[in-house]
């Protein structure tokens, strides 16, 4: 009788919120192993980021931020997290939510609702900017043209210059996007697998250039889901690895410039966005995806030969000149 009233009291302790010692505990973090009530998980999580945020020196007094908001949870939290520690902590940012539309009928329609009504609930100027405004197609067009199986392809590289692109539109000195520790720890994992030094050396960098988008990402998800059944802090050991990785001095790492065609972040002569756009406008769709011979004659994704006039170009040279003195890059929380 009195091993099971013991047996009852550890059982009543251990499910106790271990920073309050009040409320029931509602989950167990995997980053401290604690078991804490929802209220307390709220507060620590706000806190956490604020000190991201200061120590880290993310923001100064009048800069104009963007927000991706893709409608999903994530940049949904975002918004709301950096709203509140805005206001209750002075920071004196200009926020701005910043939607992609991609064209997707049946679901990107339904996120961009949730954006709407974000821009009400948090006083947020919202922007959309659609792929059939600066690239002249929708991804429903792209889907018809390329089929299901390399779109996600087009879709991430479109994506993150549209981020860039509708950041540069809106003015603002800084983007910060929704992506969580899952993503991060994937990117590591991709960049492993693909021997690709260069962005494994920056993709776990706070404020960085390039968020590397692929279908092949699907299999590093799983991959990080598996692992983290196993054992919960495998995907923030995964970041730490990514990290602490130094890469060799002797190690040759391609040089960034800018694309020649939209004025876009690249290592090649044309970035991949124009490449994929310019295969997409003489009907070869499948011209940009995979790897290919590039004009410097190294291996990479971008580069091939220039073609024909592409609708991107209309778009393309002021704007995104424009952005290189106003715009300093993304911020991934
Ligand atoms: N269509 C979009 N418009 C604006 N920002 C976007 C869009 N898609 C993605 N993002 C940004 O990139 C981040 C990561 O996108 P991802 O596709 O991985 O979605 P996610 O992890 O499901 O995040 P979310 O829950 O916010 O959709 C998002 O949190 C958001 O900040």
């Amino acid at each position: 009788m009195a091993t099971m009233e013991k047996a009852r009291r550890r059982t009543t302790a251990s499910s106790l919120c271990a920073i309050c010692n009040q409320n029931k505990a509602a989950l167990k973090r995997p980053k401290t192993a604690q078991q804490i009530c929802r209220e307390c998980f709220y507060s620590v999580f706000e806190d956490e980021i604020h000190n991201v945020i200061t120590e880290n020196n993310l923001f100064k007094s009048g800069e104009r931020v963007a927000i991706g908001a893709s409608g999903g949870k994530d940049s949904t939290v975002l918004a709301y997290v950096l709203s509140k520690l805005n206001h209750v902590h002075n920071y004196g940012v200009e926020f701005f939510l910043l939607s992609i539309d991609e064209g997707i009928s049946g679901y990107r329609d339904d996120s961009l609702e949730t954006v709407k009504r974000n821009e009400i609930q948090y006083g947020l100027p919202l922007k959309i900017v659609s792929y059939k405004d600066l690239y002249g197609w929708t991804m429903d067009e792209i889907v018809k043209a390329i089929g299901l199986k390399n779109n996600c392809t087009f879709c991430g590289v479109f994506r993150r210059q549209a981020l860039d692109r509708g950041a540069s539109l809106l003015k603002v000195d800084k983007l910060v996007t929704g992506h969580n520790a899952d993503d991060i720890a994937e990117t590591v994992l991709l960049n492993i697998l693909r021997g690709d030094i260069a962005r494994l050396g920056r993709c776990t960098y706070i404020t960085t250039g390039i968020y590397s988008p692929n279908a092949y990402r699907g299999f590093a998800r799983e991959f990080i889901k598996d692992l983290e059944r196993i054992r919960p802090r495998a995907i923030l050991d995964i970041i730490k690895s990514g990290e602490n990785f130094r890469i060799a001095t002797s190690t040759k790492m391609p040089e960034q410039g800018t694309c020649e065609r939209c004025g876009y972040i690249s290592s090649q002569e044309w970035c991949k966005a124009c490449v994929l756009l310019d295969g997409l406008n003489r009907g070869l769709p499948k011209l940009g995806i995979g790897r290919t011979k590039t004009i410097n004659g190294g291996g990479g994704s971008g580069g091939v030969k220039p073609g024909t006039k592409s609708r991107l170009s209309n778009v393309g040279m002021k704007e995104s000149r424009t952005r290189s003195r106003q715009y300093s890059g993304s911020v991934d929380f």
